[in-house]
């Protein structure tokens, strides 16, 4: 049956083994009958005691002629290793060392913001102040709009540094934000940076030093209720 097989797989040729061979068809005459009808039976044909499937392909068959006779020797061959496609290279991602560019120019490069290391938190600032109670954030909110009259001023003037330069007194500390003079005295006592901190600017433009503070502060909301009047120039002296 392996004979049969391989001859099959390899079209007659096998490479290792050589097939059996193929049987030819012998042609075997019927015994003499004394039927008178030529016998067409079972028996007649000798195949009653026969299981043996059909040669498959037939021993005939225009494909096992094909097969065996019209295939060059080359179509034979299996493929060794050496003969097939070599495997896909190994990708360098697996050879790589965590923070160092495998090839210039790759697509697999780290992000420089992993190689740089992270910025220093700005400890310049200083730590927030213990308030008193009644002194929050929303104790403060509730002064100004209680009505209390938080300027001092009757109405908005016009400040020149000058002026702005007496007001740096704790009961009568003046500041200017962006232009605009606040009255901070009220403020003092509701900063959460201590009064300390908000002295320093206390007679001055205190632009600056605020927003390099903490320039998400909205000065102009927190302090509303207590804007004096505008910072203009020094007036010309005659
Ligand atoms: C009059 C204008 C100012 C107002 C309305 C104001 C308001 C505030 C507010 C609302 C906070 C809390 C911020 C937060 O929790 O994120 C704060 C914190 C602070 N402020 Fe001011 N501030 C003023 C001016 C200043 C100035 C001139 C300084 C001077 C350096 C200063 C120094 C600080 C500090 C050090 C903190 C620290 C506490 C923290 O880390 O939050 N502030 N301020």
């Amino acid at each position: 049956m392996t004979s049969y097989l391989r001859s099959w797989i390899y079209g007659g040729t096998v490479p290792a083994e050589q097939p059996d061979p193929i049987p030819t068809l012998q042609k075997v005459s019927p015994p003499p009958s004394d039927d008178e009808d030529g016998g067409d039976t079972e028996t007649e044909r000798g195949l009653d005691d026969d299981d043996s499937p059909p040669v498959f392909p037939a021993l005939n068959s225009a494909q096992r002629a094909q097969s065996s006779s019209n295939k060059p020797a080359s179509s034979n061959k299996v493929l060794s290793d050496a003969m097939l496609m070599p495997p896909p290279p190994v990708p360098s991602l697996s050879v790589r060392t965590p923070g160092v560019p495998s090839k210039p120019g790759s697509s697999l490069l780290v992000p420089t913001t992993t190689t740089k290391p992270p910025p220093k938190p700005n400890t310049k600032r200083g730590p927030k102040v213990a308030l008193a109670p009644g002194f929050g954030p929303l104790d403060w909110a509730a002064l100004k709009s209680s009505g209390a009259d938080l300027r001092g001023v009757d109405t908005l003037l016009r400040i020149p540094p000058s002026v702005l330069k007496k007001h740096n007194k704790k009961d009568d500390a003046w500041s200017a934000f962006n232009g605009k003079v606040y009255n901070m005295t009220p403020y003092l006592a509701f900063h959460p940076g201590g009064e300390k901190e908000l002295m320093r600017v206390a007679g001055r433009d205190g632009t600056k030093l605020f927003a390099s503070t903490h320039a998400w502060v909205n000065v102009d909301f927190m302090l509303d209720a207590c804007l004096v009047g505008f910072l203009v120039p020094e007036p010309a002296s005659p």
